[in-house]
């Protein structure tokens, strides 16, 4: 016997029959592989886990009136979805610029838009804020067209470990750039009842605003942990206790979905990054420019149709979309999470 076979072999650690984590537990995450389990889920008007159904392709395609030799931006890059449609109206010719603040899911697409042959010659990405849409500008010139479908991608919001979901166990982060700013269990620590009140019902109009408040305040003054997304969710439905027990599960998922928005909200700045993308939208835009935003909720719709607004009434703008565009019934049909879309379209003069 050699020394080499006289070494002690470490077992492999047996890891079971059962997938532990998230990367391991769906078949969708590996789609090249698995092609008709993503087709499945698709059929059954789900998202399959790792991708991101794009919203309104249709309706924005036809506003955004894209040709080939034309520059644009996607604001929002998330899956690519929208870009890819983008990339393949210009037809080679032209050049599409796309952000996404989102440090782990902005390569992947990166790689798979590559990997279509979207490359630097037709396709420039950048991990940046919209609100710094003038920076963009400054290389590429007039944007010919621009979207923002805004909020997050269902990437993110089924990684537990992003902390976007109560679905599931996982750090109360919610940060679209886990690298930047605080996460949400931080933010909790330092906040004070009032402002968290007021928070909530700013941000998501949360009607047991005071209640959930006072109740989160108490467990962090008690030197409790709200560290984790199911720990939050626990508070608030000791929260609402109150309610006739018939009610109470329904009326406990829609807070615990307008609370986690409305924190979401806070610790990315969301409104006031939406704020600065919209006051340097005009410069961005070449004459003749259109830009197409796509919100998920009352607030970040009424700004833009604020903004829409103003600008139109100045004569920055020439036209604007009448009335918000919401997704046919088809749409909302196969994809529940199109289901509180606005669309929003603007031209510049
Ligand atoms: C709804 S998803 C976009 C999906 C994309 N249109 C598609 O077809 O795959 C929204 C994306 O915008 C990104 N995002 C949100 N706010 C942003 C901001 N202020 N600047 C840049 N990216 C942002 C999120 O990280 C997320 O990836």
């Amino acid at each position: 016997m050699n020394n080499q076979e006289q070494k002690h072999q470490r077992r492999v650690r047996y890891k079971g029959t059962h997938p532990r984590a998230f990367h391991e537990k769906y078949k969708e995450l590996q789609p090249e592989k698995y092609a008709d389990a993503v087709e499945k889920v698709i059929q059954k008007g789900g998202t399959p886990a790792g991708m991101h159904r794009s919203i309104c392709v249709d309706e924005i395609m036809e506003i955004l009136q894209i040709t080939p030799g034309e520059t644009g931006l996607d604001a929002t890059l998330g899956y690519g979805g929208h870009s890819l449609e983008m990339l393949k109206c210009l037809d080679s010719k032209g050049h599409l610029y796309a952000l996404d603040v989102d440090p782990i899911e902005l390569p992947r697409t990166k790689e798979r838009l590559e990997s279509l042959g979207y490359g630097p010659q037709i396709l420039t990405i950048k991990q940046m804020n919209f609100s710094s849409i003038d920076q963009v500008v400054l290389e590429s010139g007039p944007l010919d067209f621009i979207l923002a479908d805004l909020g997050v991608s269902s990437m993110q919001i089924d990684n537990p470990e992003r902390g976007f979901s109560f679905k599931s166990e996982g750090p109360l982060d919610l940060r679209l750039n886990p690298s930047k700013g605080i996460s949400a269990a931080e933010r909790l620590k330092s906040i004070t009842q009032e402002e968290l009140q007021g928070m909530f019902l700013e941000n998501a109009d949360e009607p047991y605003s005071a209640e959930i408040s006072r109740a989160i305040i108490s467990e962090i003054k008690k030197g409790k942990n709200i560290s984790t997304t199911t720990e939050l969710q626990q508070v608030i439905k000791d929260a609402l206790k109150f309610i006739p027990e018939a009610a109470r599960s329904e009326a406990v998922k829609k807070s615990c979905q307008r609370c986690f928005q409305a924190l979401r909200i806070d610790v990315n700045n969301e409104f006031e990054v939406l704020y600065d993308f919209l006051e340097k939208l005009p410069a961005a835009l070449a004459s003749g420019g259109r830009v197409a935003i796509l919100t998920f909720h009352s607030g970040e719709d009424r700004l833009v149709k604020k903004s829409f607004k103003r600008f139109l009434s100045k004569g920055i703008y020439k036209e604007i979309a009448p009335e918000a565009i919401r997704p046919s019934a088809a749409e909302c049909n196969s994809n529940s999470r199109a289901r509180c879309a606005k669309l929003r379209w603007a031209i510049k003069s």
